[in-house]
């Protein structure tokens, strides 16, 4: 299946997807009581679902977010759909695989998703923003990083999914390639006075927004801040400029 590029862009919502990496569900939801579902949608990881199971991922919606479920499914194209499955069921706004799940995986994830006839997003991890070109090496994986970004994000284009995961480096040329309902979800985001931690491939708000993202998703800039909802606040104010 190849997908047509399109360039009519269609109203994404909130940019600002608030990473709750937390390790039970009252610190998440007592973080997500300080953001507002009109600004930005959250983000429910291994961390928080391994702790509290599907159940926050309702809470979260009964408090009017959009959740991205990030559980970056990588398995035998059975067991990836049956999973995929599950998610869309739970009524979440996004989900995501691994691309280096490979084709027939992510055929037969996209395929759960039309079969539970859902509007949940469909979206695939290229390579994680905490990797450098060195950490593909140590792989054994001997090509340029952004092409090997640039192989992944066209299987997944290839397989009818709705976007990927990529650092905001990568953002730009997947717009030129995939048009702009390709979406561009985009870790690594720091304000200017935060600190990196383990991620690598960093950009600021404002820059990866400029330089393709259509979403970008931020965790413990704004959930370690003394005040998380003016550091929220903050991310979206730059972003709207
Ligand atoms: O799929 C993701 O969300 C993801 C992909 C990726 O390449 N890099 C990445 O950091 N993430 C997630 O994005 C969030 C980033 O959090 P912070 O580094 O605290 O801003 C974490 O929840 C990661 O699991």
């Amino acid at each position: 299946m190849t997908k047509q590029v399109t360039t009519t862009a269609v109203d994404l919502g909130p940019k600002l997807i608030v990473a709750l990496d937390y390790p039970d569900a009252n610190s998440a939801l007592t973080m997500a009581k300080q953001l507002s579902p009109e600004f930005c949608r959250v983000k429910v990881g291994k961390e928080l679902f391994t702790a509290s199971g599907p159940h926050i991922v309702e809470q979260l919606q009964i408090l009017g977010f959009d959740v991205f479920l990030d559980l970056k499914y990588h398995d035998i194209p059975n067991t990836c759909a049956g999973a995929v499955r599950a998610a869309a069921n739970l009524g979440v706004w996004m989900v995501n695989v691994h691309a280096q799940g490979g084709r027939r995986m992510m055929e037969a994830a996209k395929n759960a998703i039309v079969s539970s006839n859902t509007n949940t997003l469909l979206i695939a991890v290229t390579v994680l923003t905490s990797m450098q070109q060195e950490d593909l090496s140590g792989l054994g994986i001997a090509i340029n990083l952004d092409q090997y970004v640039a192989t992944l994000a066209q299987l997944a284009n290839e397989c009818g999914l709705d976007g990927v995961v990529c650092s905001a480096f990568e953002a730009s040329s997947m717009v030129n390639r995939f048009g702009s309902n390709f979406l561009r979800v985009t870790p690594g985001v720091r304000p200017s006075n935060s600190v990196k931690g383990d991620q690598r491939r960093v950009m600021t708000p404002a820059e990866a927004v400029n330089a393709g993202s259509s979403h970008i998703v931020v965790g413990r800039p704004i959930t370690q801040a003394d005040d998380p909802g003016e550091a929220s606040a903050a991310v979206v104010a730059e972003l709207s400029c």
